[in-house]
């Protein structure tokens, strides 16, 4: 074998190499010069234990974001859960990343959240899919749908007070007692489904669940939801099934089921435009968006109205205006009644500000984005939080006061984000208004209340719960 090496090819072959690296050096700094500044951490962990230490105690914002934001700016990298993540703060932030949804990033659960809320969830939809589930939902909240809602609204609130807060002067858990209403107005007033016994204790197992590691061992809680999701999804099929042969009996796919959502999704799968098993995985899907979300909505307004008494003043004054408009003291509210409760949606508004029940959510990168005059990779996650204006004081002046008459003017756009914004806007904010200022309403219409632990610890595992379920003393009013 000749091993004689020409000279002149050897040195063509050493300059070719040279150059490659130079350029591939070159690049790789191009790149790296325009990613976000912030640290990595450890090899998949990334900065993980720190995020999740600050979760636990509540101080996310606080501890694990502000304190990079200082350091490195509104627009920070760091790794979270094995993903490298942008952290963005600010309207603008804001106004992008969930402007450009579907276009440059789509929302991005956590395997566990998937397969437990279901792949044909509308959280996993996009394009067509994602505007024809939420047509559907849609037209459930449209005024004349809402008009339909308030007084099956006040009739559920008013059964629950009946049959959980009467009995004289007692002390009861706000929180607990209002997560079994959200779930009751979710099923029965929104879908249209009656609530048995059982059925809440099978959801709360799967909302246990959705963010939790999504390992299958036995007695792990991930296993424990996977399977009262199973027991729920054959309750649901059974449910569909029903309604389907009651419709098309009465031969009602054509009409809006007296606007209750679960007609309305049945009309749209005998139609074809949607399957059984988008059905099933939007019900669940819709229960675990309004549960904890609401109730902690509800009971963040009363943490505030108890620590500040004039404002509870004035609502107070809205609610026996409206009574005061009434022939009998139990005729129901009308949707006009509700649109008449400005004051109160302020104070629930600025409860939500102080304390926004979702954190905020992740995005995943479809392709190389620009922004802030760095570069986010595609497949990077980009993590939006509530708080990144709602306690920036360029958006809001002093922002942990409370001051609910900060909404006489108008917000700037993006930056009071609790139900988020864009194409993922929450489906169910007309909802959530309605439950919460009916619920109050009735609440200080009927009784005088104190809540025993003026200040008690706010929990995250990962959304916010009182500690404590909130207890809270109440005194019957006499009507
Ligand atoms: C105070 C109560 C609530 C808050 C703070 C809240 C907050 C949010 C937020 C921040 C998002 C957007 C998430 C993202 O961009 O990734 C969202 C989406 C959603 N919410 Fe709500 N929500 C509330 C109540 C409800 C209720 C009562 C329902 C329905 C009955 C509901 C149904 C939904 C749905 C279906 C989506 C997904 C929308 C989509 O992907 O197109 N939410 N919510």
């Amino acid at each position: 074998m000749n091993l004689e090496v020409n000279p002149l090819s050897f040195l063509v072959v050493i300059v070719a190499i040279a150059s490659l690296a130079f350029v591939m050096k070159n690049c790789k700094s191009k790149i790296e010069r325009k990613l976000p500044p912030g640290k990595m951490g450890l090899p998949w962990i990334g900065e993980t234990i720190d995020f999740y230490k600050a979760q636990k105690k509540n101080r996310l914002y606080q501890d694990f974001i502000q304190a990079r934001i200082r350091k490195h700016g509104l627009t920070f990298k760091t790794r979270l859960m094995g993903h490298p993540t942008v952290v963005v703060s600010g309207a603008e932030a804001n106004k992008f990343f969930l402007s450009n949804e579907f276009k440059l990033v789509v929302s991005s659960w956590p395997s566990s959240s998937v397969q437990l809320m279901g792949e044909n969830s509308i959280m996993e939809k996009q394009g067509e899919a994602h505007r024809c589930l939420r047509g559907i939902v849609a037209t459930s909240l449209s005024s004349s749908g809402l008009e339909n809602l308030v007084p099956r609204i006040c009739n559920t609130v008013t059964m629950h007070l009946e049959r959980y807060w009467n009995g004289g002067e007692k002390t009861i858990s706000l929180y607990g007692l209002t997560k079994v209403l959200t779930f009751t107005i979710v099923l029965e007033c929104l879908l249209g489904i009656e609530v048995k016994p059982g059925m809440l204790e099978m959801f709360e197992k799967v909302l246990e669940g959705v963010f939790a590691a999504p390992f299958s061992f036995p007695g792990s809680k991930f296993s424990r939801a996977k399977r009262a999701r199973k027991e729920i999804e054959e309750m649901l099929v059974e449910i569909v099934r029903d309604r389907r042969r009651e419709m098309e009996k009465q031969e009602q796919e054509q009409s809006d089921g007296g606007g209750i959502l679960l007609s309305k999704f049945v009309a749209a799968m005998i139609r074809g435009e949607i399957t059984e098993a988008e059905v099933a995985d939007n019900i669940v899907l819709l229960v675990f968006a309004a549960h904890d979300t609401t109730s902690f909505a509800i009971a963040m307004t009363f943490r505030m109205l108890a620590h500040h008494p004039n404002c509870y003043a004035l609502l107070r004054k809205e609610h026996d205006n409206i009574m005061r408009s009434k022939s009998e003291p139990d005729e129901s509210l009308t949707y006009e009644d509700v649109k008449q409760m400005n004051y109160t949606w302020q104070v629930a508004r600025e409860s939500i500000r102080i304390f926004p029940p979702i954190f905020g959510s992740f995005r995943k990168a479809i392709q190389d984005i620009e922004f802030d005059g760095y570069m986010i990779p595609k497949g990077w996650k980009v993590l939006w939080t509530a708080y990144g204006t709602h306690y920036d004081s360029k958006y809001f002046e002093d922002p942990l006061r409370f001051e609910p008459g900060r909404f006489d003017e108008l917000v700037q756009p993006f930056s009071y984000v609790p139900f988020g914004g864009g194409p993922r806007l929450c489906a169910g904010y007309q909802l959530a208004k309605l439950n919460i200022l009916i619920f109050v309403h009735y609440v200080v219409t009927r009784y005088n209340w104190t809540l025993e632990n003026l200040d008690e610890p706010i929990t995250v595992d990962p959304l916010p719960f009182p500690s404590q379920g909130m207890p809270i003393r109440i005194y019957p009013k006499l009507q």
